[in-house]
């Protein structure tokens, strides 16, 4: 497990300072893939560098099985640092070495014997499926197949902490699908706990288990994938979300933005609920999505019943409706009770 406490990196000096991470709480258990996400210039690199030492955190600690590496002198730092593997965006391998020398390189720094490096080598091109191309020179190798070389030379001191710096971007979705897979497959077989570090969202449903949205060197908001996409207020939640574009309501009808807002959302909810407002509901829009076997996602529907009507009866199934702003214009504008009622909604 890791666990960052109170991780802050300040670079320049006095009236240059600039403060790029401030005061990051993070914890990653083993067997866990946290995706931490955030716009350019947020601190994920920074994040990244000061996660392996290669940046010393200006305060805070760094926090791997129970030790903090961003405490201890630098020459127990270099020991220390193997527990934590690095997956770089280019796999950045050196081309004169063939994809086993390359997996091979940080057991001859660390001294092991020729016959220990050479099994170690077969059985991480082995879990990487690449047992074919251990002979292979970078420039024979796929995108893809050099990201698998990369891992599997962050996995060969047998760290606790795998830490992917943007390992997917710039890979095609099929390559990105399959280098995700292995990512999970090895954080189950190893039980690491890894960092998985993106600007790309579509990749963090995929790999992830947790999330965390980083924010002008703040951690803005964190928790599990469920739990943010069934939170109708998690900006990071509803950012997860693939996009869609709903079609529009029909006249008369409203468009309402719909999410799941609990763990136990029956599969027929669009019957219920039509059911009970006693109208068909209108389904303009919809992405629904299985996380660790509890259904998450979000729809668009349209619907002419009154405002609370509608809300109770998304509620008493698990859901929360919120009116779509752009249902305004063009649709009639409420009257009377429902006018009152929709001046104290939320919009979405
Ligand atoms: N060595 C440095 N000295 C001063 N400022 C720095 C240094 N390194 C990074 N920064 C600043 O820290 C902020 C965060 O940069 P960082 O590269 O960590 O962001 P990022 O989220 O990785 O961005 P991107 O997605 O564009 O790579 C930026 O404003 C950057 O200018």
């Amino acid at each position: 497990m890791i666990s960052l406490k109170n991780l802050t990196k300040v670079y320049g000096h006095g009236a240059n300072a600039v403060t790029v991470l401030d005061g990051l709480d993070v914890e990653v258990a083993s067997g866990e893939i946290l995706a931490v996400v955030g716009p350019s210039g947020a601190g994920k690199s920074t994040l990244a560098q000061c996660i392996n030492l290669l940046e010393r955190p200006t305060s805070g600690q760094v926090i791997v099985n129970g030790e903090d590496l961003a405490g201890l002198p630098e020459h127990k730092l270099r020991v220390a640092r193997r527990r934590i593997g690095t997956v770089f965006q280019s796999a950045s391998l050196l081309s004169r070495r063939t994809a086993a020398q390359n997996i091979a390189l940080p057991l001859e720094y660390l001294g092991v014997t020729p016959a220990e490096a050479k099994s170690r080598v077969a059985e991480l091109l082995d879990r990487v499926g690449l047992s074919h191309r251990a002979d292979h020179y970078p420039f024979e190798l796929s995108g893809g197949q050099l990201q698998r070389v990369g891992i599997a030379r962050a996995l060969a001191l047998r760290p606790s902490v795998l830490l992917s710096d943007e390992a997917t971007s710039g890979l095609d979705p099929e390559t990105t699908r399959s280098v995700v897979a292995l990512l999970r497959q090895l954080r189950d077989d190893l039980d690491l706990a890894v960092v998985f570090i993106t600007h790309e969202m579509d990749t963090v449903l995929h790999v992830a288990d947790s999330a965390a949205r980083l924010d002008h060197g703040r951690i803005a908001e964190q928790g599990s994938l469920v739990d943010l996409l069934t939170d109708h207020d998690s900006a990071l939640g509803r950012a997860l979300q693939p996009h869609l574009s709903p079609a529009e309501p029909g006249a008369g009808s409203r468009a309402w933005y719909v999410t799941y807002d609990s763990r136990t959302v029956p599969a027929d909810w669009l019957q219920l609920v039509s059911a009970e407002i006693g109208e068909p509901v209108a389904l303009l829009a919809a992405t629904i999505q299985s996380i660790d076997g509890t259904s998450t996602g979000n729809a668009t529907v349209g619907l002419r019943a009154e405002a609370r009507r509608v809300q109770r009866a998304f509620a008493r199934h698990g859901l929360r409706a919120t009116l779509r702003p752009e249902s305004g214009p063009g649709i009639p504008a409420p009257s009377g009770a429902d006018a009152k009622e929709e001046g104290q909604l939320q919009w979405a």
